[in-house]
């Protein structure tokens, strides 16, 4: 299994290579070079498999000879050890007809500990093969860093640094972040929003210098291995509900549109998904772009979902590469007029775009009316990126077609929002009960890559 950068003129590498490089040094993302499928029967005999070996079947094409099969499904086996339901990723019906994936089992409440917790067992075991160390630097708006954190904290080959926007996430996010002790894990603070730290990120990627002097990695979405380990939980529910057998739809609510990406890669490989939605928050870059206005960026306007007030959505590069032909040059030109302003989607990209996604936004006052509706209707109670979904997922239902949306963190992650919408107050679980008393450590930092920079030489493990 080969990977090449979707700007065309990285080297390709294979799935470890991958893994630890990151960003590919053209400054584009790395994608299979071609996307395994799985037959009819193949899928059809994924009915009834554990979490677990759904995974394993699921991904152990895209990992060439990186780990070997009883290796492999020791990583996974300890990667999902840690989730608080038997299923990982239970399915629960809201609706005739509609189903939410519930997501938000894992250790930091949030779909991120599906990749993350993956990705830690992963990093380790090729690392100690290796003998080698790295640093990992993440861009959040909240789960992601809290995700890292919790899945490489302690560990003796990595330092890890995540850059999140200064008064733009939750409490218990921020908390999450702030509150490991172990000295191998730095939260900073930046004073700017998501888009300004994930940009920082791609800054340190593409000098070199740094990049190799620190041994940079990421554990974004910018990292295929990310975006693997989330393909994973399309087919479980589908598969749950009837597929390949029926076709099911999904609705996700989008930021970075790695989640909506991976689902786009279960439906290459074969999987029968009939509508593939994006839900975005007040900040719909991504629904005005597939509703044909082009990809133009505006001001960022916080939410009451801010794990998704992003402008700068950097998967959409990936489905770019593959609108226009898996053309390299053309992605970089669109990534180049971009950090200009945005650019206007040529009319064959934008035919393949709406063949492929539909699109929908939420407002704010709609996100509260859905946590408050939905809880009276089904008992449900939503995170405001949840209710994102199932909003604009009520407006794609096919009553023929069973829509999955996914469920993207716990509603403990927001309370504030939650009991404004519902009156009710969501309890953290019981492990997480003293997060409230825990000393906080956060380095707080200017919008200054010099500082970033600085501050991670100064503060790694030598
Ligand atoms: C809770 C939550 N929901 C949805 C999203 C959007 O996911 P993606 O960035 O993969 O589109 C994020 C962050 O990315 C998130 O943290
Ligand atoms: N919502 C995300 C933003 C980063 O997305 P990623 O999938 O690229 O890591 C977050 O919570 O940090």
């Amino acid at each position: 299994m080969k990977y090449i950068s979707t700007r065309g003129a990285a080297p390709d590498l294979n799935f470890e290579d991958a893994m630890l490089t990151g960003l590919a040094r053209d400054g584009g993302l790395y994608v299979p070079a071609e996307v395994p499928r799985m037959g009819f029967d193949e899928i059809a005999a994924l009915a009834g498999l554990s979490y677990e070996e759904t995974a394993f079947r699921v991904m152990r094409p895209f990992i060439g000879d990186t780990f070997s099969d009883a290796e492999f499904r020791a990583i996974i086996g300890r990667a999902y050890a840690g989730f608080g339901h038997a299923a990982r990723a239970p399915l629960v019906q809201l609706a005739p007809g509609h189903f939410l994936l519930e997501l938000f089992h894992g250790p930091t409440l949030a779909f991120k500990d599906f990749a993350m917790q993956l990705i830690g067992q992963m990093f380790q075991a090729a690392l100690a093969r290796r003998g080698d160390r790295v640093t990992i630097v993440g861009a959040t708006s909240g789960d992601t860093g809290s995700a890292a954190i919790e899945a490489f904290r302690g560990l003796s080959n990595v330092d890890v640094f995540i850059l999140f926007p200064h008064g733009r996430v939750s409490e218990v996010q921020r908390r999450q972040m702030t509150t490991p002790a172990e000295p191998n894990v730095h939260a900073l603070a930046v004073d700017g929003d998501f888009d300004d730290c994930q940009a920082a990120l791609k800054d340190m990627f593409n000098d070199f210098a740094f990049r190799d002097g620190v041994k940079l990695a990421g554990v974004n979405s910018i990292n295929w291995a990310r975006v693997l380990a989330q393909v994973v939980y399309y087919f479980s529910s589908a598969v749950s509900l009837g597929a390949p057998h029926r076709p099911v739809s999904f609705t996700v609510p989008t930021g970075n549109f790695g989640d909506i990406f991976a689902g786009y890669i279960a439906r290459r490989m074969g999987l029968p998904i009939d509508r593939l939605v994006v839900a975005t928050n007040q900040n719909d870059i991504l629904h005005r772009c597939l509703s044909g206005q082009g990809y133009h960026k505006g001001t960022v306007h916080p939410s009451i979902s801010p794990s998704m007030d992003i402008q700068v959505s950097s998967n959409f590069e990936r489905v770019l590469f593959d609108a226009y032909g898996r053309d390299g040059a053309v992605v970089a030109q669109l990534m180049g007029e971009l950090k200009d302003g945005g650019f206007d989607v040529s009319q064959g990209a934008m035919g393949f775009l709406q063949d492929q996604f539909a699109s929908g936004r939420a407002s704010e006052e709609e996100t509260l009316a859905t946590i408050a509706g939905t809880l009276a209707a089904s008992g449900e109670l939503l995170c405001p990126h949840s209710a994102v979904g199932v909003k604009v997922a009520e407006e794609h239902r096919d009553p023929a077609v069973p829509m999955i949306t996914l469920a993207t963190a716990h509603p403990a992650k927001f309370p504030a929002a939650v009991e404004q919408a519902s009156a009710v107050h969501p309890p953290l679980p019981p492990r997480m009960a003293d997060l409230y008393d825990r000393p906080e450590r956060v380095h707080r930092i200017g919008n200054d890559l010099g500082a970033m920079k600085d501050f991670i030489r100064g503060h790694i493990a030598t």
